[in-house]
């Protein structure tokens, strides 16, 4: 399903666990502030809203996108660490540069999390546009930084019960 078909913000708050024994680490690219500024207020505010602890939502930036993984990594080998958001902006310039930064990106999340066995979100915006990337940042298709909130709490909750 496209995210013109769903909001990025809606969820039942009935189906999320309670996050008060959490502790959230989160990577913020520096690269579009004015989106990932937006993307990491909706996260905060998620976690939050489901009973995470502010001082257990550690927030790091990183200079750009490409540098979230290795962010992620240091964020995940800390054993108090339950899990991570990755939060990027990268959008389409002249070159295939954005290719190879949405790729390797994409990868070294993922690859982080199975690394160290423990979640590790993709909220990175991936957008042809700016515009695209404020509607999915809190504007009209609601803000990826909250889906990705409640995709952490919801794996970090699944480990504990598998
Ligand atoms: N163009 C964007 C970038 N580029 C920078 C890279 O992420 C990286 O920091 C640089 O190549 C040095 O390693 N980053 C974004 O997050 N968003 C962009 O649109
Ligand atoms: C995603 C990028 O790195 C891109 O915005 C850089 O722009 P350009 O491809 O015009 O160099």
């Amino acid at each position: 399903m496209a995210t013109i078909n769903k909001n990025l913000s809606h969820y039942d708050k009935n189906s999320i666990p309670n996050g008060a024994d959490f502790k959230v680490g989160i990577v913020v690219s520096e690269w579009n502030d004015n989106i990932t500024l937006n993307l990491l207020k909706g996260a905060k505010e998620a976690l939050i809203e489901n009973g995470v602890k502010e001082d257990n939502i550690h927030v790091h930036f990183a200079p750009g996108s490409f540098e979230l993984s290795l962010g992620s990594q240091w964020l995940l080998e800390k054993d108090e660490i339950d899990g991570v958001v990755a939060i990027g902006s990268v959008i389409q310039g002249e070159t295939k540069h954005f290719d190879f930064v949405c790729d390797a990106t994409a990868q070294g999340i993922k690859d982080v999390g199975l690394k160290y066995n423990k979640p590790a979100i993709f909220c990175v915006l991936t957008d042809n546009t700016m515009q695209q990337a404020i509607d999915r940042s809190g504007g009209k298709h609601g803000n990826k930084g909250i889906e990705a909130a409640i995709a952490c709490l919801k794996m970090i909750q699944l480990k504990k019960t598998i």
